[in-house]
């Protein structure tokens, strides 16, 4: 018979602190990263070059939803192939004269740039107990010589990574902190790593509008209630009124990338050939186990006054 007297109460025992998130900074130098882990297993790496998500794990730590090429460099001597590289002020290669990004490489600086992590954020503060928030910025003063050159305008950026159960938030912060206006283009270069790219289909781009980059950069409509990738495909959907667009495989949802404050998405995977030509993507057969999806803000310029701010980013849900 159990001692009802003797047996403590639930409710009245002192109640211990949830656990939090473990979050550490590992390795020094280019390749230092910080690595956060929730209580329940799930897990973000972000390597400071770049602020890079090379790693995420939901489903208690046992599902990576990132692709990471074999090859990819993450000791700063390059962007990461893989992961989700921060694509900042520029997208593509710039114009050729005449713009203020035309001295800038393609996807600009940020991804090669080295960023300061600023701090996390736990259940003690605003989030709930299963998520950890962590904060990365750059500033015009961490640019290398010649980004700062080649693009000579003082901005901020934040960069907030929120790593929850089942989810990962990335939004950005722009901040224009000189003098003279600016513009910029965004976007995310998500690497979603899929099982078999010829069971994959991606929904939520009906009726859109897009440019095929495969296609001599010509305007289409996307008139197909989903996107198969059976070849090379480079394309920018822009101005996409619903938020959401999801990865399906074999039928069954996989990923939910939502929006927040961007109008376009570009899907890409560059196939056999373009795979093979590229040195740092690895193993070859790589582009069957990917698709990018990247939200940004790229059909056109976003415009910055002094002192004026726009934020933008994504919510990607591991539906497994
Ligand atoms: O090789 P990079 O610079 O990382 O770019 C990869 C791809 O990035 C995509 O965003 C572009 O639409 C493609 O045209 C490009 O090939």
């Amino acid at each position: 018979m159990v001692d009802r007297a003797n047996r403590p109460s639930a409710l009245n025992a002192p109640s211990a602190a949830a656990p939090e998130a473990q979050v550490d900074i590992v390795g020094s130098g280019p390749s230092s990263k910080v690595v956060a882990t929730l209580p329940s297993g799930e897990s973000v790496e972000v390597l400071l070059y770049g602020a890079t998500v090379t790693s995420w794990k939901s489903n208690g730590g046992k599902t990576e939803n990132l692709w990471l090429s074999e090859k990819a460099a993450l000791d700063g001597s390059k962007a990461v192939r893989g992961g989700i590289p921060v694509v900042f002020p520029v997208f593509g290669p710039p114009p050729k004269s005449g713009h203020p990004t035309s001295s800038l490489p393609q996807h600009g600086f940020a991804r090669t740039s080295r960023w300061e992590f600023l701090g996390k954020t736990t259940s003690e503060d605003t989030l709930d107990s299963n998520s950890v928030k962590l904060d990365f910025g750059l500033y015009t003063t961490g640019l290398s010589d010649e980004a700062r050159k080649a693009w000579p305008l003082d901005f901020g950026l934040v960069y907030s990574v929120t790593l929850a159960k089942d989810s990962l938030q990335t939004v950005v912060n722009v901040r224009n902190e000189g003098e003279k206006n600016f513009e910029f283009q965004f976007l995310l270069h998500t690497y979603l790593k899929v099982k078999d790219i010829s069971k994959v289909a991606i929904t939520g781009l009906l009726g859109v509008t897009y440019i095929d980059k495969v296609l001599n950069a010509t305007e289409h409509s996307q008139s197909d209630a989903s996107v198969s990738i059976t070849g090379e495909v480079d394309r920018v959907y822009a101005g996409i009124p619903q938020n959401t667009t999801s990865v399906v495989e074999d039928g069954t949802p996989r990923f939910d990338v939502v929006r927040d404050n961007l109008q376009d998405t570009v899907v890409w995977n560059p196939w056999i050939e373009k795979a093979k030509a590229m040195g740092d993507f690895a193993p070859d057969e790589g582009y069957k186990n990917m698709v990018c999806v990247e939200v940004g803000a790229v059909k056109g310029w976003q415009k910055l006054e002094k002192g004026e701010v726009f934020e933008g980013g994504q919510t990607i849900k591991s539906l497994v």
